[in-house]
């Protein structure tokens, strides 16, 4: 049977994360989500995650659609090595389409992209988008404060590949420009909407985004700043687009296909060791993290590899039970479809 990369990409169930502060409107999100879902007739299952261990939120949530509720911790700490599990409980469960994740206001999302693919490892995942709900009068509060929950809202927005910013309805004019300033110089990419009630456009949630083509790709390329490690401060803001004007948001939404944080290959059999390490050598800056399971035709061997800050390591294992072979790679706007091209050719 041959198994082209075509139906691999089908394989796999898209999962969109849903970030933000304590209180930004993730729940009203999720819930208009949900909608959108059910008018398609696509089949979601919902994860959320609450510190507390009462999940109040899942309440409000249509009784229809499966969920696993995380209690009693943040999924990007405490209970981090559960997500994993859940996720493959509830896919095999259910079987959806499409997963939801919702995350505590309190969890860093690098924390949560770099969870869920590990899970990537053993289920057949790949996390498509992470829209940050921005509490739109709260930020601007916080950033006159500074401290730590400022620096994590920053980490929510500096990460997101959607960026939904509520409450508008309580800002001024003077104050929505603020707002959306202090916001572009944290993220450039991610389109940007205004909302009351997080009521938008809802297609960065539709089963497969469009990937970039290699045109856009290079502009995109060319105006990144960004830097790789979203988590440092200080890190280089210049040239970074600051505000939008109007004209620009068909553009700015046809842009939000392209920008891309994690992608995750499933190899069809075992690969050439050495044409591995050449690929991997090869990777763009802009990918700073992969990881997974490969088997070398070559030494007939399977290895958990690692990569990061640019080196490679290999560990021999021998999985118990059924693991896949399967690269995921995390890092800030990098072509998927260039990737995914080199990636067949592996095999
Ligand atoms: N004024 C105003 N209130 C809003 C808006 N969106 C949501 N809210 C209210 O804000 C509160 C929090 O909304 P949720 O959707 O529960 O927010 P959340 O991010 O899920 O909250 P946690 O799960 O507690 O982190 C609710 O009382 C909403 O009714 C908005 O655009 N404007």
């Amino acid at each position: 049977m041959t198994i082209n990369g075509h139906h691999h990409e089908q394989n796999k169930i898209p999962i969109h994360l849903i970030s933000g502060f304590l209180g930004s409107g993730k729940t009203t999100l999720l819930n208009r989500v949900i909608d959108y879902y059910k008018a398609a007739d696509i089949k979601a299952a919902i994860v959320m995650n609450e510190l507390g261990d009462v999940n109040l939120d899942g309440q409000f949530i249509d009784d229809d659609v499966p969920m696993a509720e995380m209690l009693g911790g943040c999924i990007c700490c405490t209970i981090r090595g559960d997500l994993g599990l859940e996720l493959k409980q509830l896919i095999e469960e259910h079987q959806p389409d499409v997963v939801l994740i919702e995350s505590t206001g309190a969890a860093n999302p690098m924390e949560i992209i770099d969870a869920v693919t590990e899970a990537a490892l053993f289920i057949r995942v790949d996390l498509q988008t992470i829209a940050t709900v921005v509490d739109g009068p709260e930020l601007l509060v916080r950033s006159r404060r500074g401290g730590r929950t400022y620096k994590l809202m920053q980490d929510q927005i500096r990460c997101a590949t959607d960026l939904i910013v509520n409450k508008a309805d309580k800002l001024n004019p003077e104050e929505l420009i603020e707002v959306q300033q202090l916001i572009r110089e944290l993220n450039g990419y991610a389109p940007l909407t205004m909302t009351v009630r997080c009521m938008t456009e809802l297609n960065m949630f539709d089963l497969s985004p469009k990937d970039h083509t290699d045109a856009e790709y290079r502009q995109l390329h060319g105006k990144h700043v960004c830097g790789a490690n979203c988590r440092l401060e200080g890190h280089d803001h210049e040239g970074v687009q600051h505000s939008h004007s109007h004209d620009d948001e068909s553009q700015e939404a046809h842009a939000s296909h392209a920008h891309v944080m994690s992608f995750t290959h499933y190899f069809a059999g075992p690969v050439d060791s050495h044409s591995f390490e050449e690929l991997i050598s090869r990777l763009p800056q802009e990918v700073y993290r992969a990881k997974g399971i490969v088997t070398f035709s070559d030494t007939n061997s399977r290895f958990l590899f690692q990569y990061a800050y640019r080196e490679l390591e290999f560990t021999r294992i021998t999985p118990q039970g059924k693991v896949n072979d399967v690269a995921v790679f995390i890092g800030e706007h990098f072509s998927r479809s260039l990737l995914a091209q080199e990636l067949a050719q592996l095999q």
